[in-house]
């Protein structure tokens, strides 16, 4: 049980981590700062916060859990801001997609405080940002990367696996590198493909018109583009190198299509379906196969 959840961001992550773990009983109060006073007053209205706070620095004072779930660009500010309050019983992590840019701005601003910081990066989320959409059960039978530094106190690390274990989640651990490949590959371009489908079409002159014709697939493949574009300004920035990579890989299968299609090569077309679907019907979603809630250790 946590004394005092400090989160810094009341949005959609942050929320919902305030809500699960209230929801858990796993902790006794949440004090919330968020950049705009009308977004903190909104979390605590929602009952997602019980206290306000005017600085993530007084979000951390009594905190014995800090959250940091603020867009990736604006996580060395926001530990530079707290550090004077993190002690060495304080358990401190963001949720932020990319892990690099964020280690790397945890060296710079936290000095030896860094011995508090578990990076996390919870895989669970929506295209719809903001506290009213924070729900309790967001967490629930995701997978969770942790990046630990070598300095971290072992048992902050062993207080993070637990809750987030606590919420319902499958831990791994991942060295921040690998965790920045494998996202870029199966998170950021994803994301890119959405976005810049998403313009192609309705760039179009009869754009409007194609859409109003739409069914499930093009919903289920554009849904991501609704997602808020600061945040993945910034994560697609962040995991820049990466995701360029991703592009080329991506650009390789797009020309091999193109070419089967300009050739009417039909038997190279299909190969290269079949061999996606196939690839596609065997892979299972980590996150459906739900684990039962563990009994909390924290
Ligand atoms: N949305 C997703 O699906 C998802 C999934 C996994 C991880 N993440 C990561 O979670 C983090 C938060 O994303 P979200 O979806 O909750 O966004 P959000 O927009 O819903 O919430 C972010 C909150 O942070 C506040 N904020 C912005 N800058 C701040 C600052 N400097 N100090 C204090 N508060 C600040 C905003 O006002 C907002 O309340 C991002 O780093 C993102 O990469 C998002
Ligand atoms: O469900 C969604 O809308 C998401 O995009 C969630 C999603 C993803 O799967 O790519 C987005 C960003 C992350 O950092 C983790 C999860």
């Amino acid at each position: 049980m946590f004394q005092q959840l400090g989160i810094i961001g009341c949005g959609l992550m942050g929320g919902s981590f305030a809500l699960a773990l209230k929801k858990a009983g796993l902790v006794r109060r949440v004090v919330g700062y968020s950049k705009s006073p009308s977004t903190t007053e909104a979390a605590r209205r929602l009952g997602v916060v019980d206290v306000v706070a005017d600085s993530a620095l007084l979000a951390t004072s009594g905190s014995d859990l800090v959250l940091l779930a603020v867009p990736v660009s604006a996580t060395e500010s926001t530990l530079r801001a707290i550090r004077h309050l993190v002690s060495p019983q304080t358990l401190v992590m963001d949720v932020g997609s990319t892990k690099q840019d964020v280690v790397l701005a945890a060296q710079k601003a936290l000095g030896k405080h860094i011995e508090s910081f578990v990076p996390a990066h919870p895989i669970a989320g929506k295209e719809k940002s903001g506290v009213a959409n924070a729900d309790a059960d967001l967490y629930l039978g995701s997978q969770v990367v942790l990046t630990p530094l070598p300095s971290n106190r072992p048992e902050l690390v062993q207080k993070a696996i637990d809750v987030w274990s606590a919420l319902g989640c499958r831990v791994l651990r991942m060295e921040p590198r690998l965790h920045d490949a494998a996202f870029a590959a199966v998170s950021h371009l994803p994301h890119l493909l959405a976005y810049s489908y998403f313009n192609a079409v309705a760039a179009q002159t009869s754009g409007s018109d194609f859409m109003s014709l739409a069914g499930p697939g093009f919903r289920d493949f554009t849904r991501i583009a609704a997602s808020e574009p600061g945040m993945w300004r910034d994560i697609f920035l962040s995991n820049r190198s990466e995701l360029l990579q991703q592009l080329k890989h991506f650009r390789h299968q797009l020309d091999a299509m193109e070419r089967a299609l300009e050739e009417e090569d039909g038997s190279g077309l299909e190969r290269v379906l079949r061999q996606a679907s196939e690839g596609r019907s065997r892979w299972q979603e980590p996150s459906s196969r739900r684990r039962a809630i563990v009994k909390p250790k924290v």
